[in-house]
């Protein structure tokens, strides 16, 4: 049993917005919970709203209260919350702050290490950065981490931009980069299952795949978030993080060894091999959409123009679906399918693996009463459930054959829900483990290959939009970017509900 406990105080920049309420207090809570950290731990609050720490240890406690409904030791948990009010641009408070963590060093002897978590706006990421670093806070005894919540960057100058400026405080292994996906626990599996069985490595290859289908659609819209969103649309707060992470580590060579540069390397060589797409061949291998009203759950829902801080004429793409080509040994000639989008008909993340049919078939005879040949498909179950479906076929009757599947499913194994996201992402920080977050030569790859196509959509104007209704799986032009290689989308609802 890993009986290492580390001690550190935690400065959550953002401490009373949402992000701090919905998700840090908790994964904190159940962290300490677990006794997976020590009880030398502070953790301090910084926004500008004036709460004493008996208000800010309140809301603490609401906030877990919300999602943990046994809260065993709140009150002893909440008495490490400290908060410290300032705005992030007055230098003089940093001073301030500094005193109050080099007080905390001492009463919980953390040794001086120190993790600095930007819960806020990105125009202040790189302004925090400075300040830390210029006002002495990151000089102590022990480590000092910088946390950083996406957006990293609106496009690849400006994430070069604020990057630069990080590191002019920072060094890279002091920079944690947030993409929650790479928390999640069946996308962490991604690597065990490829690495750790005979049965898949041999096969993870051009020779035997077909193709590979990547899903993450919401039922939700855009929510109180149009502002941000009608500058980012689908491409750049999916694609560029969360789709592109997934497809890489699908895509990786297997690493020499375990360890953060090894599995970082192998991700960026995937990033380096993608095909570049630009303004040439973009209708050969992207797809945008736009949800127009809809039925959500039997509920009629608005379109996207019609959300608040939403422009009536926009042309903003909430849905992007893509055919990725990975130009090395490996992948050459296998798809990589990818769609994303809001106010769809579930809410799913799935990977597809769709194997290629055998050579020759004897149970598949084309004419009279066709039987369907069914390819082996490999499905990871990201989320909602968690697990892995293996499609195989088996004999029904005579010469026919019927699909069966074998399920495994994460909660049959570990009989309670997997831990949240930010709740193991957390821990990786405090233990130092940088594997799960991502490297500068990652984010700007990503950038590199999602600008061209930004910039693309931004200068055509299209007519189309709305092209899906809210409640669907997305627009028609999307199912016609795989038919075009005789391919097709596995409906997600084959796999639901199945265990
Ligand atoms: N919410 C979510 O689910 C997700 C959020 N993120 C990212 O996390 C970050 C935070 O998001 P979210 O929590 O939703 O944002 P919110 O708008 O809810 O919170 C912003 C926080 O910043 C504080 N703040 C704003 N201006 C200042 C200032 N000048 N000085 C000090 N504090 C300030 C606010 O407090 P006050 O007003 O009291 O100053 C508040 O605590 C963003 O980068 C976002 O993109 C990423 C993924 C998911
Ligand atoms: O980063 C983001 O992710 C969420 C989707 O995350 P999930 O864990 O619920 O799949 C998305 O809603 C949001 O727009 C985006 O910024």
């Amino acid at each position: 049993m890993n009986t290492y406990k580390p001690k550190t105080t935690i400065v959550i920049f953002g401490a009373t917005g949402d992000l701090a309420k919905r998700k840090l207090f908790p994964s904190i809570y159940r962290l300490f919970k677990k006794g997976k950290i020590s009880e030398d731990f502070a953790v301090v609050g910084v926004a500008r709203r004036p709460l004493t720490n008996e208000e800010f240890r309140s809301n603490v406690i609401n906030s877990v209260s919300e999602v943990d409904q046994n809260c065993e030791n709140i009150e002893g948990f909440s008495s490490h919350f400290y908060y410290h009010p300032f705005d992030v641009t007055n230098t003089a408070s940093y001073q301030e702050l500094n005193q109050l963590l080099g007080t905390l060093d001492d009463t919980y002897h953390t040794e001086g290490n120190r993790i600095f978590y930007l819960a806020m706006a990105p125009e202040f990421f790189g302004t925090i950065a400075e300040h830390l670093k210029e006002e002495g806070l990151t000089k102590t005894n022990g480590y000092s981490r910088l946390v950083i919540e996406k957006p990293f960057g609106h496009n690849h100058p400006s994430a070069q931009q604020l990057n630069d400026q990080i590191r002019h405080a920072f060094k890279e292994d002091q920079i944690y980069r947030i993409d929650h996906y790479l928390g999640k626990e069946m996308v962490q599996n991604i690597e065990v299952i490829r690495f750790a069985n005979a049965i898949f490595e041999p096969l993870w290859n051009n020779r035997y795949i077909s193709n590979i289908q990547i899903t993450s659609s919401e039922v939700l819209g855009v929510e109180d978030r149009g502002g941000y969103y009608e500058k980012s649309g689908a491409i750049r707060d999916m694609v560029q993080n969360h789709m592109l992470q997934m497809v890489s580590l699908l895509a990786m060579e297997p690493p020499i060894k375990l360890t953060t540069e090894e599995i970082r390397s192998e991700k960026i060589k995937v990033l380096r091999a993608l095909r570049p797409v630009d303004e040439n061949n973009i209708d050969e291998y992207f797809v945008r959409g736009q949800y127009g009203p809809g039925t959500v759950n039997d509920v009629n829902v608005n379109g996207y123009r019609e959300e608040n801080n939403v422009d009536p004429n926009s042309i903003t793409e909430t849905y992007v679906a893509g055919k990725l080509m990975i130009d090395n040994f490996r992948w050459a000639g296998v798809p990589f399918y990818i769609r994303t989008g809001k106010k769809m008909a579930a809410k799913s993340t799935k990977i597809v693996v769709q194997f290629k049919d055998i050579p020759m078939n004897l149970y598949y005879k084309k004419g009279v009463n066709e039987p369907v040949q069914n390819p082996n498909l490999l499905v990871i179950h990201i989320q909602p459930e968690e697990g892995i479906t293996l499609h195989l076929n088996v004999k029904k009757s005579g010469q026919e054959t019927q699909p069966v599947q074998l399920d495994f499913s994460n909660d049959l194994i570990d009989g309670i829900n997997t831990p949240e996201a930010y709740e193991k992402l957390i821990y990786d920080c405090i233990r130092g483990d940088a594997t799960n977050f991502t490297h500068w030569d990652e984010v700007s790859l990503s950038w590199s290959f999602v600008d061209p196509i930004s910039s693309v959509w931004e200068s055509r104007i299209t007519t189309d939009f709305p092209n899906y209704p809210a409640g669907s799986m997305g627009p028609k032009a999307a199912d016609d970017l795989l038919a075009k290689n005789g391919d097709h989308w596995w409906p997600l609802s084959d796999f639901e509900n199945k265990k």
